[in-house]
C-alpha cells in the first residue's frame, strides 16, 4: 500500500499557500506536519482528503494489490477540527450512523459500536446525547468514528488538541495500532505525538504571496 503526493500546490482564495510538496508513504508509515498557525497544514490535509482541489500536482493511493482504483480521499478517514457528530443524537446513534454510512473498505473490518466506545474509554455513556459530553469526551467519540469503519489512511488535524494526558496516550496507542496493522497516518500537530515510523514535514507557508505556480 502506498500514498504518494507529487509537486502539490494549493490556494485558499487568491493566495498560494504552498507549492512543490511531495511525499511517499508506505503501509505502516506516518507523516507529521508541523509549522506555525496558518502555514498550510490543514490545507494540505484537506487536499489529500479530497476536500479541496489542488492547484497543481497529484495524489495517488495504491492499495495492497498495487491497484489505484480509489482516490486517496475515498480510502481515508478525515478527523478535522470539528467532530462531525450531531449534538441531539446519542453517542450510539451517531456512531451507528457513521458505521452504516461509511461501510468498510476492502482490507479491514470496523469494530462494532460498543467496542469502539470501549476502545476510547467511554463505554458507560453511549446512551447520552453527544451534546451532553465534555469537550474531551466529544473528541474521544469523534476519534471512535475512525474505528467503526475500516479505512487504510487516517488524516488527522490536531487530533490531540485540548485533550488530557490520558486521552492523548490513548489516541497515540490507537494510531500506533493502525500503523502496525499496515495503515498510513497523516497528522498535523503542534505537539510531538511520539509516533513510530514517522517522517516530519515542516510547512512554512507563503505569507499571502499571490504568485502563480505555472510560470
Ligand atoms: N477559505 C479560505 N479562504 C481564504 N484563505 C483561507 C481559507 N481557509 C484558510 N485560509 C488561509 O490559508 C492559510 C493556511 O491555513 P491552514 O488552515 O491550512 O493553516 P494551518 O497550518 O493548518 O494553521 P493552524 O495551525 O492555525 O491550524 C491561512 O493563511 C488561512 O488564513
Amino acid at each position: 500500500m502506498h500514498l504518494y503526493a507529487e509537486n502539490l500546490a494549493a490556494r485558499r482564495g487568491e493566495d498560494l499557500i504552498f507549492s512543490n510538496v511531495s511525499f511517499n508513504l508506505a503501509g505502516g508509515d506516518a507523516l507529521v506536519l508541523t509549522g506555525r498557525n496558518g502555514s498550510g497544514k490543514s490545507t494540505l490535509l484537506r487536499v489529500v482528503a479530497g476536500l479541496l482541489r489542488q492547484e497543481k500536482g497529484r495524489v495517488v493511493f495504491t492499495d495492497s494489490k498495487g491497484e489505484s482504483d480509489h482516490p486517496a480521499g475515498e480510502a481515508s478517514h478525515y478527523l478535522g477540527h470539528r467532530n462531525a457528530m450531531k449534538s441531539e443524537l446519542t453517542v450510539v446513534e451517531n456512531l451507528a450512523f457513521w458505521k452504516t454510512f461509511l461501510g468498510d473498505m476492502a482490507g479491514g473490518l470496523g469494530l462494532d459500536v460498543d467496542e469502539t466506545a470501549e476502545a476510547v474509554g467511554l463505554a458507560g455513556i453511549t446512551h447520552l446525547p453527544f451534546g451532553y459530553l465534555s469537550a474531551g469526551q466529544q473528541r474521544r467519540i469523534a476519534f471512535a468514528k475512525l474505528l467503526v469503519a475500516y479505512r487504510p489512511i487516517w488524516i488527522l488535524d490536531e487530533p490531540t488538541a485540548a485533550l488530557d494526558a490520558g486521552a492523548e496516550r490513548l489516541f497515540v496507542d490507537l494510531i500506533t495500532a493502525h500503523q502496525k496493522n499496515g495503515g498510513i497516518v497523516l497528522a498535523a500537530t503542534h505537539q510531538p505525538l511520539g509516533l513510530e515510523n514517522v517522517q516530519e514535514m515542516r510547512m512554512t507557508g507563503f505569507a499571502g504571496m499571490s504568485a502563480g505556480v505555472w510560470g
